[in-house]
């Protein structure tokens, strides 16, 4: 094994076989994805527990960012895409024919892995999801504004140049400012695609310890590359391999006493 068992902080155990409706936040049931001819997820089912920490793991090219992406339905933007199978959000399915995007997209925030905010200020960036909801109230906005910083741990860094351009900040500062602006609008859940792959290591470990306390009031699903960031910021732990959800356990367990030899494999680091 791996010597990251002292990066396993977490105890938030939840007992993924038998959620309750009220713990599950996503359930997604026998989901296959074909871009054009080539299948890149096999039946993949799994219950993701409200506000905890969800970590796909995985080697390149194994389906990760694909099962993230189909949980706001960013696949639909991919020509050619095929989707079966179920993704009930609260119990809900998203691939209704009824269900709104835009609005499912706003309930499911994305981050994604280079910092992506727009060409306008600090503050513009923050409250442009509520701009886009009709909001105009200054008040609002502003507080709107300082709560999302605050909650992105990069308020202090940037109360006292709010409407200085967003691209006056380093990396780490901007996708912090890119959380705060995903955050501005209280999704339910927040995904985050390798958000700490284009960042130094103290920006790293900056934004992992937001993601801990992202999760008192968000479900959160990250993708990562590392796995000693799934050990130290997740409670539970897919990994996956080839598109097949090969397993899905509390993170401690999957660093631990993996029951498949192919995690074993991989967080042994035998491939990767
Ligand atoms: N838009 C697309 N069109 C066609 N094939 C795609 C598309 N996006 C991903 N794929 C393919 O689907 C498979 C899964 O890709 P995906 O990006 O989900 O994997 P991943 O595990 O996130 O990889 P990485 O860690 O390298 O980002 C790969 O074979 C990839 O080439």
């Amino acid at each position: 094994m791996i010597s990251i068992d002292s990066a396993l902080t977490h105890t938030g155990k939840v007992d993924l076989r038998n959620l309750t409706p009220q713990q599950t936040a996503l359930e997604i049931n026998g989901l296959n994805l074909h871009y054009g001819d080539k299948q890149a997820l096999f039946d993949v089912s799994m219950k993701i527990p409200r506000k905890q920490v969800t970590a796909f793991i995985g080697p390149s090219g194994c389906g990760k960012s694909t099962l993230l992406r189909c949980i706001n339905r960013m696949n639909d933007l991919v020509d050619d895409c095929k989707i079966s199978g179920e993704v009930l959000l609260n119990g809900h399915n998203i691939y209704d024919k009824k269900v709104d995007v835009a609005k499912l997209r706003r309930n499911v925030g994305m981050v994604f892995q280079r910092p992506n905010p727009f060409p306008k200020s600090i503050y513009e960036n923050v409250v442009y999801g509520l701009r886009l909801q009709g909001i105009n109230n200054r008040r609002e906005l502003d507080e709107a504004c300082e709560r999302s910083l605050r909650g992105a741990a990069i308020w202090d860094e940037v109360k006292d140049r709010l409407h200085d351009n967003a691209f006056g900040l380093s990396g780490g500062q901007q996708q912090r400012l890119v959380i705060a602006r995903a955050i501005a609008i209280e999704p339910e859940v927040l995904l985050l695609d390798e958000p700490t792959s284009a960042l130094d290591p103290i920006s790293t470990l900056t934004i992992e310890e937001l993601i801990t306390e992202l999760k008192s009031r968000f479900t959160v699903v990250i993708v990562t590359h590392n796995m000693q960031q799934a050990a130290r910021v997740s409670d539970q732990t897919a990994f996956m391999y080839l598109g097949e959800l090969i397993e899905y356990a509390d993170t401690n367990t999957i660093f631990t006493t993996p029951k498949k030899s192919k995690t074993e494999d991989y967080i042994t680091g035998r491939y990767g």
